[in-house]
């Protein structure tokens, strides 16, 4: 088996983490490779006990590997995604942050939950992502933005003013946000900023995205779930010259009223779930539905 370990900090726990990775590693003998950076982070601070790891820099490298094992918390699965992109590889991610809904395995669970993938006990969830696209995008430099596992996100720059986003689907006018932002979330994001702004949560294999306005002035604006084949234009007009559009954590300033069209990708990325970390157990833990003393 091929793995692929990416992580992007160094932290007091990252020995720990790395440690008990390593002691699973022992045990089923992976081909395995590392970040480079992350490599270069874990021989400095001599994690890795004298051992070598071939090192890949980037999504052109990953052919022919059978997992990336991400460590760290929501931020770096997200980073992760954009290693794998449609390279069909389950990305399985061990929760060194905080919240770590994405990341699934707590570091307690490391020894117990990572020999599951070597012996094939584990199912992929595959997730739809959103893509990006406008004129010009060719000029722009950065090539990781043009896809988003979590949500595409329009909001105001430089200004406490609000904008206002036109929004089609499908070419048909919806409306005209008047509002701090908007959020088109896939189903894995409405766990996210959607959720904040009050949207739904939305079952990771729904084929669905909801449409959440960031603090829109029009009271009676409220989030929609469209089908996920719908193309969505929006088009932001404001006092200033430019808005910001994000990609998970990534963000580019956009001259006003350019047309965005956001629709789903042609590639899906695949999360590990293992038959405890199911997303409904996720919802409960992480979003702590249990903790309602009623229950
Ligand atoms: N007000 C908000 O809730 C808000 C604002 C901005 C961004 N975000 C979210 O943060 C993401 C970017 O992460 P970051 O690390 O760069 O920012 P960050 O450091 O501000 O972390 C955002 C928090 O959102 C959580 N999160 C991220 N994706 C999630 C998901 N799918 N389900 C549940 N929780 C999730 C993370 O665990 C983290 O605690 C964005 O994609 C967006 O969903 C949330
Ligand atoms: N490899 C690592 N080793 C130890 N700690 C880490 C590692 N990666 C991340 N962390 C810890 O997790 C924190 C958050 O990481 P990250 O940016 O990936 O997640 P996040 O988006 O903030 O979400 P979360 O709420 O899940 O932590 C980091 O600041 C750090 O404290």
């Amino acid at each position: 088996m091929k793995i692929a370990v990416y992580g992007q900090y160094y932290k007091d726990n990252t020995e720990e983490i790395i440690d008990k990775v390593l002691a699973v590693f022992d045990n089923y003998d992976p081909e395995v490779a590392i970040e480079s950076n992350f490599y270069n982070v874990l021989t400095e601070k001599n994690l890795l006990n004298g051992r070598a790891y071939p090192v890949f820099t980037g999504h052109a490298e990953l052919n022919g590997f059978d997992m990336l094992i991400c460590i760290g918390g929501d931020g770096t699965m997200l980073r992760a995604a954009t290693y794998v992109r449609d390279k069909n590889i389950p990305l399985v991610g061990i929760n060194a942050g905080r919240l770590g809904f994405l990341a699934t395995v707590q570091q307690e669970n490391i020894e117990h939950l990572l020999p599951l993938i070597f012996e094939n006990k584990y199912k992929v969830s595959p997730r739809t992502l959103l893509s990006l696209d406008y004129d010009g995008k060719a000029d722009n430099p950065s090539d990781d933005l043009d896809f988003a596992l979590n949500e595409v996100t329009v909001s105001r720059k430089d200004t406490t003013s609000m904008i206002t986003i036109e929004t089609k689907l499908n070419g048909e006018y919806l409306n005209s946000y008047w509002a701090d932002g908007l959020i088109i979330s896939t189903p894995t994001g409405s766990t996210g900023y959607s959720l904040s702004c009050g949207g739904p949560v939305l079952m990771p294999e729904l084929s669905g995205f909801v449409i959440t306005p960031i603090a829109p002035h029009n009271l009676n604006a409220r989030p929609l779930v469209i089908p996920d084949d719908t193309e969505i234009e929006l088009k932001v007009s404001s006092r200033e010259e430019q808005h910001l559009v994000s990609l998970d954590s990534r963000i580019i300033s956009m001259n006003v009223e350019t047309p965005l069209r956001i629709k789903k990708t042609g590639f899906k990325i695949n999360l590990v779930e293992f038959p405890e970390e199911k997303f409904t157990d996720t919802l409960r833990k992480k979003l702590l539905w249990g903790e309602d003393k009623r229950n």
